[in-house]
């Protein structure tokens, strides 16, 4: 579903790169958490799966497709396939629930009588069912959160993917995104979350992926925030 064949990604020339010869592939259904410490490149892992940014080298595939050299009249039609979620929820405060998630639909051409069925539906499977009228500062952060999930999903993206979605919430609402985030992936959704959250991570023994510095220095199923493989003591080369 999501494959990075050796990508680097310069920013500038002057620094490190923010991603570093990255190469691995998420399968479709899968759940992932990119963990690292600040700047270690997940925001950008992000960016180049949805063509925010274009990798410097190397290929970035999204559904067998190679986001990098995508023109960029076809990236209208890959965003379509990809949800996104960030820390600050990104609701259009002027506008209801209903009508927040509604416009996912709109901008896409979807009609009145198919919005009608889907924004109720999506509002219930995020634990929002009856809250369609409300304005966003009349909910609870976590409760706004789960709007920005439903505006994600309700196109029915094959790929959803979270920027720190817990980053501004207590732990037990970010339990309860958590659960949501579950069963949207257990609906079919491949996620990929970037997180700080040792908490999270740990309570939900999925497949981990660790940043250093842009590179990925672990991967692994089921796992913890920090690794219970002890490391191996470096030998030489270039830590010498
Ligand atoms: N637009 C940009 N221009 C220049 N440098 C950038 C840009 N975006 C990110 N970087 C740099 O790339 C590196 C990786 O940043 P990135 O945002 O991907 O990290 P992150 O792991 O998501 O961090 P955080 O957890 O703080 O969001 C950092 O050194 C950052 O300063």
């Amino acid at each position: 579903m999501i494959r990075f064949d050796n990508v680097t990604k310069v920013y500038d020339r002057k620094a490190r790169p923010a991603l570093d010869s990255v190469s691995l592939e998420i399968e479709r259904g899968e759940f992932a958490f990119l963990v690292g410490a600040s700047g270690s490149g997940k925001s950008t892992f992000l960016r180049l799966v949805m063509r925010e940014e274009r990798a410097t080298s190397g290929a970035v595939l999204v559904a067998g497709q190679n986001v990098a050299s995508l023109p960029s009249w076809r990236v209208p039609r890959l965003r379509r396939g990809i949800g996104v979620v960030f820390q600050d929820f990104r609701l259009l405060p002027q506008k209801t629930v209903f009508a927040n998630v509604a416009f996912a639909m709109q901008v896409i051409g979807r009609s009145r009588a198919i919005i009608r069925d889907a924004v109720p539906e999506v509002l219930k499977t995020v634990g929002l069912e009856g809250k369609g009228h409300r304005m966003p500062h009349e909910l609870s952060g976590g409760e706004q959160q789960r709007v920005a999930i439903a505006r994600a999903v309700v196109n029915r993206p094959g790929i959803l993917l979270a920027d720190e979605p817990t980053g501004n919430l207590d732990p037990a609402t970010s339990q309860g995104i958590m659960s949501v985030l579950d069963r949207i992936n257990q609906n079919g959704t491949t996620v990929v979350m970037a997180t700080h959250d040792t908490d999270i991570v740990n309570s939900m023994r999925k497949r981990v992926i660790e940043l250093v510095d842009g590179r990925v220095i672990r991967d692994e199923a089921k796992a913890l925030y920090t690794s219970m493989i002890p490391a191996v003591a470096p030998t030489g080369g270039e830590r010498a």
